[in-house]
């Protein structure tokens, strides 16, 4: 058992965790990571919905040996979670994605780098050494800009691209509108930092990509709108001409086979059927951590419908709203093959940098392994439905 010495005292949460990182972040940095779109109910009920589970726990079982890893990409990840791709990570603390891939080698954790990344992708590659990587992708309306990415994506040795698809606008968050959400100058969006400088304008009236500061913006519905005048390149993380037949089998054959394919927000089983039709390496379960369409169904409630349309045909992951082993466990008994995190990671970071996030690793991990242990499963793929109830607002509890 671990000594109180192994712990941080004052964090042995992810809430605590949040809570310290909370007076650490600038007010700009802080409701960028913290908010959702629009009045946030779609963000709070990513958590809140874990809460309508409760765990059967089997006892009598020796788990004196619990063996919480899986296999991801050919490698052997320490715990069914990855650290999703976040935008940005220098905000928080200089060490930015560095740190990040730096925790999530010790750890032995998969890590998401958004194509929005503070350090460039070769730098987390090779700080990542055999430590796997996925590139989340815009797919840009100019798709050279994508193509370059994924060039050195597959030159840098990353496992697989995750387009991002519910973004064909940028979600409203009013606190980025009134902050003037800007990532000040001495930071750069190192993926795009090399590129020239182009036209002041593309086609649909948004400053170029390459511009290297990000302000906040949103679209109308007719054109881009910025509390402070026109918009950078924040805004061409939305592209809404993408379509699965004109975009996805472009897509997996700029990446495959080196890299596999994966959509990142789906949130209907007749999209997840739809991505299997079109030959998707796997599916992750997303509402962008209710960053986009506010009033959508909570990550954990839509799974279930997404686990019975693709019938175990391709992998499933989810995001959105884990804060606890139990809630990693609760996914996985839902039919969720593995999960991701956000912004834990990111309160790790403006705790502590590197040492943050690995602290935020170690306190979900263990959580992991104890929730398995306690709920008497062993290894991974014991966990199924049969460990799960659902109880309603009335108390009534029912079998799944
Ligand atoms: C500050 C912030 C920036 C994000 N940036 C990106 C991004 O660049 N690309 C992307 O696909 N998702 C992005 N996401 C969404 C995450 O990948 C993930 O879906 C979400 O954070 C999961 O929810 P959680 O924060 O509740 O764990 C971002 C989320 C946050 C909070
Ligand atoms: O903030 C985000 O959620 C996000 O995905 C994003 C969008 C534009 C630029 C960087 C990140």
């Amino acid at each position: 058992m671990a000594t109180s010495n192994e712990h941080d005292l004052k964090c042995l949460t992810i809430e605590e965790l949040e809570r310290h990182a909370h007076d650490l972040m600038d007010k700009q940095t802080r409701d960028y990571y913290n908010e959702g779109a629009d009045s946030g109910s779609t963000l709070r009920e990513n958590m809140t919905a874990y809460e309508k589970y409760r765990i059967r726990p089997r006892v009598l079982r020796d788990v004196s040996a619990v063996d919480t890893t899986v296999n991801i990409f050919g490698h052997k990840n320490s715990v069914p979670l990855g650290v999703a791709p976040t935008a940005m990570q220098c905000l928080a603390h200089s060490d930015g994605e560095i740190g990040t891939a730096n925790a999530c080698k010790k750890a032995g954790i998969v890590m998401g780098l958004s194509s929005f990344a503070t350090k460039s992708l070769e730098d987390v590659a090779d700080a990542s050494e055999e430590n796997p990587n996925v590139l989340q992708l815009y797919l840009f309306e100019d798709k050279e800009h994508s193509r370059k990415l994924i060039q050195r994506a597959k030159k840098a040795g990353f496992k697989a691209v995750f387009l991002t698809v519910d973004t064909p606008f940028l979600g409203r968050r009013n606190l980025e509108i009134r902050n003037q959400f800007k990532l000040p100058p001495h930071f750069k969006v190192a993926n795009f930092a090399d590129e020239n400088t182009g036209p002041s304008e593309d086609s649909n009236g948004r400053p170029p990509l390459k511009r290297r500061s990000s302000q906040a913006g949103y679209h109308d519905g007719e054109k881009w709108v910025s509390p402070t005048g026109p918009v950078t390149f924040h805004s061409h993380a939305a592209n809404p001409t993408l379509t699965w037949e004109k975009d996805i089998d472009w897509l997996k054959s700029e990446c495959q086979p080196e890299m596999q394919v994966w959509v990142k927000g789906i949130a209907t089983g007749d999209d997840a059927i739809l991505a299997l039709h079109h030959g998707v390496d796997g599916i992750v379960v997303s509402n962008h951590g209710g960053r986009q369409l506010n009033g959508a169904l909570a990550t954990l409630d839509a799974l279930p419908e997404i686990v019975a349309a693709v019938g175990g045909k391709i992998p499933i992951h989810v995001d959105g709203g884990i804060r606890h082993g139990t809630d990693v466990f609760k996914a996985l008994a839902l039919g969720a093959d593995f999960v991701w995190i956000g912004r834990p990671v990111l309160w790790g970071l403006a705790y502590k940098g590197q040492t943050g996030v690995e602290l935020a690793l170690k306190l979900i991990s263990d959580e992991i392994r104890l929730c398995m242990a306690l709920a008497g499963t062993v290894k991974v793929s014991d966990i199924t439905k049969e460990y799960l109830v659902k109880i309603d607002k009335s108390g009534f509890v029912s079998r799944l």
